[in-house]
């Protein structure tokens, strides 16, 4: 049994990243790879989640019943995982995964809303899946919020909770009193979610371990939102150098970054300025490439925008917010030349 379980999330938090372009081949290649590589569980979703191919949050290229189903096919050892939004996601989305194979499910949802998870934690309990709560934006919410929040999700059947840290904004000592009173509080799993906008991801996955985390995220070749995720095979590299075993064969993981995930990048995984304006201002990272469209549209800084999402405490869902506020910015510009 490994000490840390990594979930590799290239396949569905990726997604944002390469505009949910992802096409049968390329997850059937990389998610071959990495069962071959041991990666105890892939994801592989639309980068919102099941039902998030919409023109609020991009449409995907393919449809992402068959991404999972080309996933599940060629993985006999990876559990193949899916993530679900109440609200983008539906209980009939999540029954279709299943039968096709997926085996986890991470209910997501924003920091302080975890009671809407509830028919959607206790359906995928019922359907014999391992089932996550996964508490986004976690930044936006101080630790006793946090704990009350993990604990109704276990209430409802959660075998883990993760701190999501969306916005790759928070620091490595928030993270370390966030999974700590998480691992005392609650009597399942601890997980965490980083964001490399601050280029704090692999610190605070370390400092989220050295808490009691024993469920990791990680992208390969950091092919996830904004600045992207911990990198995963980096991660595989750092956990064995310290004795810690995640069961994953680091030569397997280095070459899928570089000979499969590499040349699929539309440019390669950097912390741009959008990218740290990002971790900088607490802003969702799948707003990345939605405020960079905006900025371009409207004739205004991509920071700005950002910055103000950021000031007006924007989440996941309202992503319209982005156009009206480049719109505004415009118009204040104008009335100012
Ligand atoms: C829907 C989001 O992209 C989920 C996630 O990975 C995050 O909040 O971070
Ligand atoms: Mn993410």
């Amino acid at each position: 049994m490994p000490d840390i379980k990594i979930t590799e999330v290239a396949l569905r938090d990726g997604s944002h990243a390469i505009n949910h372009q992802y096409t049968v081949e390329q997850v059937t290649q990389i998610a071959r790879a990495l069962n071959e590589a041991r990666v105890p569980y892939i994801e592989v979703t639309h980068g919102d989640g099941l039902g998030g191919s919409t023109l609020q949050y991009g449409l995907s290229k393919t449809d992402e019943l068959k991404l999972i189903e080309a996933a599940v096919n060629v993985a006999d050892f990876s559990k193949i995982s899916v993530l679900l939004l109440p609200g983008i996601g539906t209980i009939k989305d999540l029954k279709e995964a299943h039968k096709i194979g997926a085996k986890m499910v991470r209910i997501a949802t924003h920091v302080t809303e975890a009671d809407v998870s509830k028919q959607h934690i206790v359906t995928a309990k019922e359907l014999g899946m391992e089932t996550v709560g996964f508490l986004m934006m976690s930044h936006m919410a101080p630790v006793e919020k946090l704990v009350e929040q993990a604990k109704l999700m276990e209430s409802y059947g959660a075998d883990s909770v993760y701190v999501v840290d969306s916005a790759g904004a928070l620091l490595p000592n928030q993270v370390s009193e966030r999974i700590k009173a998480l691992c005392s509080e609650l009597n399942g799993n601890v997980g965490f979610h980083a964001h490399n906008n601050l280029s704090l991801a692999m610190g605070n996955t370390l400092a989220a371990i050295e808490q009691g985390a024993t469920r990791i995220d990680g992208s390969i070749r950091c092919l996830g939102a904004g600045a992207g995720n911990t990198q995963t095979e980096v991660l595989v590299a750092v956990l064995e150098k310290m004795g810690i075993d995640t069961g994953i064969d680091l030569y397997k993981m280095m070459d899928i970054a570089e000979y499969i995930v590499a040349p699929i990048l539309p440019k390669p995984q950097e912390i741009t300025k959008d990218g740290l304006t990002l971790g900088y201002a607490g802003v969702y990272s799948s707003f990345l490439l939605h405020a960079e469209r905006a900025a371009k549209r409207f004739n205004v800084d991509s920071r700005d925008i950002l910055i103000e999402l950021g000031k007006r405490e924007i989440v996941g869902g309202q992503e319209d917010m982005i156009i009206d506020v480049a719109a505004e910015m415009a118009k204040k510009n104008k009335a100012v030349v």
